[in-house]
């Protein structure tokens, strides 16, 4: 019996994982999982996480691991009949081992852009607050200048996807990020993409994952993401 997949995606801020986590769940029938969907629904529902989270994300900061543990990992439970793809968790190495005692990995894809154009993108990224949908005004702008597809609602840029914002938090995502990357290189199970276009990286991201994942339809078995945090 095929079993379930279970991926995470990491990179760099405007690196492309959203964008390519979409074309993923799209052509695969993933579940997108999004750490930062998640603390959104949180705060949009004034949970006691939410309203935590909410403090630290307005000062650019991460959210504490044991709250985004307790936050996430209750949900992964939920989801032991499902392939899913996670964006955005793990961040830190407590998290990568919170998440290693609860469900096993079958592959991490791990997206290496380079500086200028993670700027360039950033400048020219614009955002849906309350769904996360996210822009581009060179790459996949909306119907409607500054107005989100779905909703007509007006769209927003991070401060912290400013130019001067950029380079902090690329050097903080390389040191958080590193500790993740050794750990997911010793299980053998990280792929390294490399490149400045979405279009171009997605050819090797589809073939690697048409030869990962099981096929459509066939019968999948539960994989327990059991409690062990
Ligand atoms: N795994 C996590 N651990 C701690 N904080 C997190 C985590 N995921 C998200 N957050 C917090 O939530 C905020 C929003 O997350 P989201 O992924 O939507 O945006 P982002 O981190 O700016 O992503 P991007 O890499 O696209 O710039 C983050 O800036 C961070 O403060
Ligand atoms: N110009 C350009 N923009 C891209 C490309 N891929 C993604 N983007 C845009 O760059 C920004 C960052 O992408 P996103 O998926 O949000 O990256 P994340 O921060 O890693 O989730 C968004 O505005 C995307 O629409 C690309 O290949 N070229």
């Amino acid at each position: 019996m095929a079993k379930l997949f279970r991926a995470v995606i990491m990179g760099p801020p405007g690196s492309g994982k959203g964008t390519i986590s979409e074309r993923i769940a799209q052509r695969f029938g993933l579940t997108r999982l999004s750490s930062g969907d998640f603390i959104r629904e949180n705060i949009a529902a004034n949970t006691d996480a939410g309203v935590l989270a909410k403090t630290y994300i307005e000062r650019g900061l991460l959210v504490p691991d044991h709250v985004m543990t307790r936050l996430l990992l209750p949900r992964l439970e939920e989801m032991t009949r499902h392939s899913w793809l996670m964006d955005g968790f793990p961040r830190t190495l407590a998290q990568a081992e919170a998440l290693n005692s609860t469900c096993d990995l079958d592959l991490v894809i791990s997206l290496n852009i380079p500086y200028e154009t993670l700027k360039e993108r950033l400048s020219d990224r614009w955002i849906h607050p309350a769904s996360g949908r996210v822009y581009n005004m060179g790459f996949n702008p909306p119907h409607v200048q500054g107005r989100d597809d779905i909703s007509g609602e007006p769209l927003i840029q991070h401060d912290d996807d400013k130019p001067e914002a950029l380079v902090a938090r690329l050097r903080h995502y390389k040191d958080v990020a590193k500790p993740i990357i050794d750990l997911y290189k010793s299980k053998g199970i990280l792929h390294t993409f490399s490149g400045t276009e979405t279009d171009r990286i997605w050819p090797y991201i589809n073939s690697l994952l048409s030869t990962k994942i099981p096929m459509e339809g066939t019968h999948r078995t539960q994989r327990p993401c059991t409690r062990g945090y």
